[in-house]
């Protein structure tokens, strides 16, 4: 049972866009809610273009779906929604320019639904972020961000950055996790970075079980990052394409502490591994966008 779809699948339906997909409102987001035999059930803020659940159909009815997400009671409307698969661009981290949102303008931002499809077998959603006044006051650029989503017994994620510009990124997603120090990542590759320390690694194996906080930039990962519950019972996998790093973070118990949307004893539920652009940025060109994707698969042990 995924927590935010248990939510979500009780709000009013304000449009039916297809048999499977549905347009909702939780407090004042606005969501998208997927619920399809094969594709399984999803849930997608508007507000950042960013799926917050997906649970896919061949889950165990105990699961609790793939992605962490934070009550969404503890949401704000202006302020990244932390979990799921939060969409970090045009940079990445506190990179932007003086004042400005850590992690670009695209995750507090509210994205417009430009299309979606369904078959037996998948349903596809697709959203789009255009330049305003708001976001030309943070970055001067024009540009064309788009999102798909294909949902089958997987869950495809791709962005596809349309411009003339360079712009750091993440698919910054929130693995759900049974509890921090029983999880185990692999395919990390042999060297990182410490982003608390700034020390580099080499000549590492590759995996890693944080038990604390943990920011590690993996510079020259596998592209296949598996993330094995001992608790939950499954390994999930993250296909990474066109990426340069992948990111690992859980802020620990100290800082999360600190974090108004985590409850307590929250962190320990989840790991995050993100598919990044950050060592080498995305290159968007005319008629040669910048690209970024991570598939999703969960197996069960
Ligand atoms: O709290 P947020 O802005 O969502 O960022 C959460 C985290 O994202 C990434 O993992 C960064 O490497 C961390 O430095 C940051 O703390």
């Amino acid at each position: 049972m995924d927590q935010i779809f248990e939510k979500f699948r009780t709000l009013p339906v304000e449009e039916q866009l297809s048999p499977a997909l549905t347009r909702r409102r939780y407090a004042d987001f606005p969501v998208l809610v997927v619920d399809h035999p094969r594709a399984g059930q999803a849930c997608l803020s508007l507000q950042g273009g960013q799926l917050v659940s997906w649970r896919p159909a061949g889950a165990r009815p105990d699961d609790p779906g793939v992605l962490w997400s934070a009550d969404p009671d503890l949401w704000r409307r202006g302020t990244a929604v932390r979990g799921g698969v939060p969409l970090c661009w045009p940079w990445f981290g506190p990179s932007g320019p003086a004042g400005s949102p850590s992690h670009g303008f695209a995750r507090t931002t509210d994205w417009e639904l430009t299309g979606w499809e369904e078959d037996a077998d998948r349903v596809v959603v697709e959203c789009t972020l255009r330049p305003s006044e708001a976001t030309r006051a943070l970055w001067p650029e024009e540009f064309v961000l788009v999102v798909r989503y294909t949902l089958t017994d997987s869950c495809l994620i791709e962005i596809e950055d349309r411009g003339d510009h360079t712009a750091t990124a993440a698919l910054h997603t929130y693995v759900r996790i049974g509890d921090l120090g029983r999880a185990h990542l692999a395919g990390l590759g042999p060297e990182h970075t410490d982003g608390i320390t700034r020390r580099r690694y080499e000549d590492e194996d590759g995996t890693l079980t944080p038990v604390d906080h943990v920011e590690r930039f993996q510079t020259a990962p596998a592209p296949v990052t598996t993330v094995r519950d001992e608790v939950l019972g499954r390994i999930v996998a993250l296909a990474h394409h066109d990426h340069s790093d992948v990111v690992v973070w859980n802020p620990g118990a100290e800082l999360a502490r600190g974090m108004a949307d985590l409850a307590p004893q929250e962190h320990r539920h989840f790991l995050c591994a993100e598919t990044a652009r950050v060592g080498r940025p995305l290159v968007a060109e005319e008629g040669r966008p910048g690209r970024l994707a991570v598939e999703l698969r969960m197996t069960e042990l």
